[in-house]
């Protein structure tokens, strides 16, 4: 018998071992039993000495891959990913499989597409006779250049049939349809910026080489990804492309199409449905694909012949996973292109400071866009409109109301921007003060009038809208807040006559809503859009000519630390929409604070000012990325049981163990968020200078936090590394 180590769906740090008659290839997929259950597994090592009793150990069931294995480098990155996050190696393994391939399942390898033409001796046949017009047009196709079965059944419907005969009399032949296919031309010239960026990447090909691609908004970005992208793919080599948020991009799905139309791609995000989504990695994986484009998860696609990785939007908050295995993909993409030595390009017009960082450090190499690409667009104008004094209508001002109604009377395009965070309205007893909060979280309810509900966004609580305050009896509640909907009301009232949208997660939630609200809008159906973040993602709608910024000072109130970085990317992004192409942008904030440093470095949209001070701040504060962090979270019914496990853990630790001594603790206190879903959280941090050391201590923790789960079992735990939720 031959025992090898496999990574199953368990919630344990070491790898099972299983036996098997002959020695298995890593990578190869199998099933075994666990607990009396059949289940996948993915082999990590064979001819192992077993740890355990030789009689213990048990038999490999089935082998579902026998002409597939999953890539070494491939497992190198779940390893490292495991490790990096501390979290169970089987476990991560299978989060980063398909659910085809976690169940335990043979999988047939998807075929590779062929393509048709006549071979030597079908060109020396004569063609159909020109009566049987539909099988003479499809022998002349066959003539003129190789053709897909489905370009074939186009012409004829028993196009199958045909091909069958002719090639078993060897008049036709197959060959699978080249990955890559012809790239034709971009429309545009580069410009000499886009063209530098391009060219000082091309020169990296083959080795690691970090790019950080910092271009203002409409600079042409994606114009330089499109140009190394179509070098690479007509070296024969891959393309990973990650982005935030497929379903709300469409127009840059439709970009890479114009721009790739015969390079094989396939996409991947959460929403891909199970079969197509196994299906894609796999085509991904046997290299029959080219061009991988995908969100997060993405960057576990085993790929056969990676030569580039680009991320686009990297600061995006998306690319981090704040659930289970709590990856940040941007990192484990530079992490990956290092291993298999390809360079990576991070893009963004507002880069994480992380990134920023290490372009100042010379860690990656900043390559600058500083101007919007097109001839004629101009960065918008940007006023701070201070309402610290002013008679606000719906939370309107004056100013805001006539610049409204004057854009709609020019034709114009305008876009409200509601800034959700923190915000939404809420319903309030006017006698007593009341707001209604969720049950099961720290959270106020949201008042969702069309649906005459209060709903939790945190939870999947909800009510019907009370008649009366509980508290008092009171009968006049009111709104507090706006939200979208209200807004909406309000400027339909301001407004009759204009075509008014609001786009949230409500009216976005299938697959195709935003393609449909997206093509109304560029079909000028639309006068004013009302939204929230969905509206600053990357759009580019030509007409956009005034953005109006209500309630952005919520943000400034947070005690995240990121708050203002974030606030200041998203107004930066969605300033960035106004005015792209012949229209000239205006952009109006209303706030109560415009001294704020955001809301200076917005007016003079100065990426490099905010930065830099952000960074100053950052750095006297000893904060990310001057420091690393790890939160250790517990949550239980009552915060005590949750600050218990972790007060414990920590005493253990004081007592028995010395952690190494840059690595300081804060804690344990309560999420900034602390009830969520009815279990209260809390959580301590750890910072250190020195990666090692805080991973190191991370360890230390570990160990005790699995100690502890047996005394504490009704307290869950967890570990985030590099956590961006406070
Ligand atoms: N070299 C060029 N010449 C003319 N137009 C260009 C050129 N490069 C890009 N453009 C056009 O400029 C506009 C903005 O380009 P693109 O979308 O690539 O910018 P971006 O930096 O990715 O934008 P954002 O980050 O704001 O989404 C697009 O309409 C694009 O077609
Ligand atoms: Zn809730």
């Amino acid at each position: 018998m031959i025992y090898h180590q496999l990574a199953l769906n368990v919630p344990l740090y070491s790898l099972l071992t299983y036996a098997h008659p002959t020695a298995l290839p890593a990578g190869t997929r199998v099933a075994v039993r666990f607990r009396k259950r059949l289940v996948a597994a993915i082999v990590w090592e064979s001819n192992v000495q077993p740890k355990i009793d030789i009689n213990k150990i048990l038999p490999i069931e089935t082998i579902l891959s026998e002409d597939w294995q999953l890539p070494a480098d491939w497992r190198a990155l779940l390893s490292f990913t495991a490790r990096y996050y501390h979290y169970p190696l089987g476990q991560a393994v299978m989060a980063a499989l398909p659910k085809g391939l976690r169940q335990p399942e043979a999988v047939p390898l998807p075929h590779q597409e062929l393509m048709y033409t006549l071979s030597t001796s079908g060109r020396l046949q004569p063609p159909p006779p020109a009566r049987f017009h539909k099988q003479h047009a499809l022998w002349q196709c066959l003539q003129s250049a190789p053709v897909t079965l489905q370009q074939l059944k186009a012409k004829h419907t028993q196009a199958t049939n045909y091909l069958n005969q002719w090639q078993q009399q060897g008049w036709v032949q197959a060959k699978p349809v080249p990955v890559c296919g012809s790239i034709p031309a971009s429309p545009y010239q580069l410009n000499q910026q886009q063209q530098h960026a391009s060219t000082l990447i091309q020169a990296k090909f083959g080795q690691f080489a970090p790019f950080l691609l910092y271009g203002i908004t409409g600079s042409g970005k994606t114009e330089v990804y499109f140009d190394i992208m179509a070098k690479v793919l007509q070296q024969g080599r891959q393309v990973l492309f990650l982005l935030p948020e497929i379903n709300l991009t469409p127009q840059l799905m439709q970009r890479v199409r114009q721009r790739f139309p015969s390079t094989v791609t396939v996409i991947l995000h959460s929403q891909t449905a199970a079969g197509q989504r196994t299906s894609n990695y796999l085509q991904a994986a046997l290299g029959q694909a080219a061009l991988v484009i995908g969100t997060r998860l993405a960057v576990f696609t085993p790929m056969h012949n990676l030569g580039l990785i680009v991320v686009d939007e990297e600061h995006d908050y998306s690319f981090k996973q704040e659930s289970e295995l709590r990856y940040q993909a941007r990192d484990l993409a530079v992490w990956r292109a290092q291993q298999i030595n390809c360079p990576i390009v991070l893009g963004s017009a507002t880069p994480s400071l992380e990134s920023w960082y290490k372009a100042q450090q010379g860690a990656y190499q900043l390559l600058q866009l500083s101007e919007r690409a097109h001839a004629s667009a101009q960065l918008p104008q940007i006023h701070l409109l201070d309402i610290r004094r002013l008679p606000l209508d719906n939370g309107l001002s004056d100013v805001i109301k006539q610049k409204l109604q004057a854009n709609f009377a020019n034709g114009g395009l305008s876009m409200i921007y509601l800034n959700r965070r923190g915000f939404a309205p809420a319903l309030f007893c006017t006698a007593c003060g009341h707001i209604f909060g969720c049950p099961n979280c720290s959270a106020k309810m949201v008042l969702h009038q069309h649906a005459g509900q209060l709903r939790c966004h945190h939870c999947d609580f909800h009510q019907r809208i009370p008649h009366c305050c509980p508290e008092c009896g009171n009968q006049d509640l009111t709104a507090v807040g706006q939200g979208t909907q209200r807004i909406e009301e309000y400027l339909q009232h301001l407004l009759p006559d204009a075509r008014i949208l609001r786009v949230d997660r409500d009216n976005t939630a299938h697959r195709h809503d935003w393609a449909a609200i997206y093509s109304k809008i560029m079909q000028r159906q639309i006068d004013i859009l009302v939204g929230t973040q969905m509206l600053a993602k990357g759009h580019d709608f030509p007409h956009l000519n005034l953005v109006v910024v209500l309630n952005a000072d919520n943000s400034l109130y947070s005690a995240d630390f990121r708050a203002p970085e974030r606030l200041f990317a998203e107004l930066m992004q969605v300033s960035g929409r106004a005015g792209r192409a012949n229209y000239k942008g205006e952009v109006w904030v209303q706030t109560r604070q415009p001294e704020h440093k955001v809301y200076q470095a917005l007016s003079t949209q100065n990426y490099v000012t905010f930065a830099t001070a952000e960074l100053a701040e950052r750095q006297e504060l000893c904060m990310p990325p001057f420091s690393h962090m790890a939160a250790i979270r517990a949550d239980a019914k009552t915060m005590r049981e949750a600050q218990e496990l972790l007060r414990q853990a920590l005493q253990g630790i004081e007592q028995q163990q010395s952690l190494p001594t840059s690595v300081s603790t804060f804690g344990p206190v309560p999420m900034l968020m602390a009830r969520l879903a009815g279990y209260e959280r809390a959580q301590i941090f750890l910072e250190s200078k020195n990666r090692r050391d805080l991973h190191h201590s991370i360890t230390i923790w570990h160990s005790w936090l699995q100690h502890l789960e047996k005394i504490y079992p009704h307290t869950r735990w967890l570990i985030d590394v590099d956590p961006l939720e406070m």
